[in-house]
C-alpha cells in the first residue's frame, strides 16, 4: 500500500521548548518524518499539562531524569493522522487518535510479558532526553495511537493519558465489585482513580485531600464520601475516615494518588487487615513508612507506573461508554501561544486540567 498524505507541508511544527528551569520558548522545529513503515504522522490537536511537565518547568529534573538540553514539553495529547506508513493497517489519514507517549523496546522480557511500562529502554515523551508532544507534528508507531470513537472528542482524547494512569493503578489494586476504596489525593489522577474504581464496582469510594474545593469537585464527579485531611496523626486521620465512611474494619483498598508522606502513612492505617495498598503518587524518594502496621495487617502493597497492555484501550472504552466523564475535568482550553500561562495556572492549582490547543488549532 502506498503512503497516503494530506496537506502535511502546510502544518506548522511550532513547539513549546523548556530550555532550563523557568525558561521556555516557542521554536519552529524540523518536522518529524515517518522513519518506519509502521509509523504514522499525527497533527497534535490538544495537549493536557501533567504535574511532571510543571515539575520539569520549575525544577528541571524529576529524580534521575535531568533536563540537560532543551526539551519539548507535554505528553498528554490527542491528534489527527496526516500520514500513514506503508505497513499501517489500523489507521488512515483523518483518523482522530489518543497518543500513547511511551515507546518500549518490544524485545526485553518485560515487553514480551506485556509489562512494557517496565522496559528499561523506554522512550517516553517529555522525559529527558526525549522531546514531548507540545508540538505541531508527532511521529509514532501506529499501534500506540488509539482511534477515538465518533462520540469521543479530541479534547476528551487528551485526557486518555491520565485516565490510563488511573486504569493501571486500579488494575494493580484488583478491585472487586462491592469493595470499599479510599483514594488519597483529589488531583486529576486521584479523581480518575475514584471514577475507574467505581466503574470496577467499588460501592464506597472515599476521596481524601487537604483542599476542600478539590473534595467538593470529587463528590460531584464520582466519590461517595470526601474527607479533608487534618493536621493530626495519621492514625487519627485514618480513624476519622473510617467513621465518616462507616468502614469499621477499614477499607478493602487504599490508593495513594498524592505522593504526600502523611497521606501514605494514613493509607496504611486506614486499609483493613489483609487489604491492598497501591502507590500511584510520586513524591519524595524516601519517607517514614509504618512497616509494623503493614506487617501485622498482612497488607498487599503494590507500585503502579504509567500504563501497560490494554490500559489505553480500556481508558478509551470508559470514555466511550460514559462511565468516566473526563470532560468535567477540563477547566479550560488555551491557544498554543498561551502555553506558559496555562502552566502557571496548573502550578498555582487554579485549574484541574487545562488543554493547550495545537499550534495549528484555532481556539
Ligand atoms: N504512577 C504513575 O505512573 C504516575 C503518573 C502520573 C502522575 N503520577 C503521580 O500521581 C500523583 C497525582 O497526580 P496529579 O496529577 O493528580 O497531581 P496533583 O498534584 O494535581 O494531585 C495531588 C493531590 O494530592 C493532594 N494532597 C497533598 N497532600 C496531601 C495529603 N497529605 N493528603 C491528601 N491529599 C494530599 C493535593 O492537594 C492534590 O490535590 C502525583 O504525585 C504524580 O506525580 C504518577
Ligand atoms: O503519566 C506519565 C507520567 O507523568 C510520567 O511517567 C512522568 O511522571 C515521569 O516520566
Amino acid at each position: 500500500m502506498a503512503t497516503q498524505t494530506i496537506n502535511k507541508d502546510a502544518i506548522s511544527n511550532l513547539s513549546f521548548v523548556l530550555n532550563k528551569p523557568g525558561d521556555v520558548t516557542f521554536e519552529e522545529r524540523p518536522k518529524p518524518t515517518i522513519s518506519d513503515p509502521n509509523d504514522v504522522l499525527v497533527a497534535v490537536n490538544y495537549t493536557g499539562i501533567c504535574g511532571s511537565d510543571v515539575h520539569y518547568w520549575v525544577h528541571g529534573a524529576i529524580g534521575h531524569f535531568v533536563v540537560k538540553d532543551p526539551m519539548v514539553l507535554g505528553h498528554e495529547s490527542a491528534g489527527t493522522v496526516v500520514e500513514v506508513g506503508p505497513a499501517v493497517k489500523n489507521l488512515k489519514v483523518g483518523d482522530r487518535v489518543a497518543l500513547e507517549p511511551g515507546y518500549p523496546c518490544r524485545r526485553c522480557n518485560f515487553c514480551r510479558a506485556g509489562k512494557y511500562n517496565l522496559c528499561a529502554d523506554m522512550v517516553f515523551a517529555a522525559t529527558p532526553p526525549y522531546h514531548g508532544t507540545l508540538t505541531g507534528l508527532w511521529a509514532a508507531p501506529a499501534d500506540f495511537c488509539y482511534k477515538l470513537p465518533d462520540n469521543v472528542s479530541l479534547q476528551e482524547g487528551a485526557l486518555i493519558e491520565p485516565l490510563a494512569v488511573a486504569v493501571h493503578i486500579v488494575k494493580q489494586a484488583q478491585i472487586q465489585p462491592g469493595q470499599s476504596v479510599v483514594v488519597m489525593g483529589a488531583g486529576p489522577v486521584g479523581l480518575l482513580c475514584a471514577a475507574v474504581a467505581k466503574s470496577y464496582g467499588a460501592t464506597k469510594v472515599v476521596s481524601v485531600d487537604i483542599v476542600q474545593s478539590k473534595l467538593d469537585f470529587a463528590k460531584s464527579f464520582s466519590s461517595t464520601h470526601a474527607y479533608v485531611s487534618q493536621r493530626v496523626s495519621p492514625e487519627e486521620n485514618a480513624q476519622a475516615i473510617k467513621e465518616l465512611a462507616d468502614l469499621p474494619i477499614g477499607a478493602d483498598v487504599v490508593i495513594d494518588a498524592s505522593g504526600a508522606e502523611p497521606s501514605i502513612q494514613t493509607s496504611i492505617h486506614v486499609v483493613r487487615m489483609g487489604g491492598t495498598y497501591v502507590q500511584g503518587g510520586m513524591g519524595k524518594n524516601d519517607i517514614t513508612f509504618p512497616i509494623m502496621a503493614m506487617c501485622l495487617k498482612e497488607v498487599t502493597a503494590r507500585g503502579s507506573f504509567r500504563y501497560g497492555a490494554g490500559d489505553y484501550e480500556l481508558a478509551v472504552e470508559l470514555v466511550r461508554t460514559g462511565r468516566v466523564d473526563v470532560k468535567k475535568l477540563i477547566t479550560g482550553i488555551v491557544s498554543f501561544k498561551q502555553a506558559e500561562e496555562a502552566f502557571q495556572k496548573v502550578k498555582t492549582g487554579e485549574a484541574i486540567k487545562i488543554l493547550i490547543a495545537g499550534p495549528n488549532e484555532k481556539v
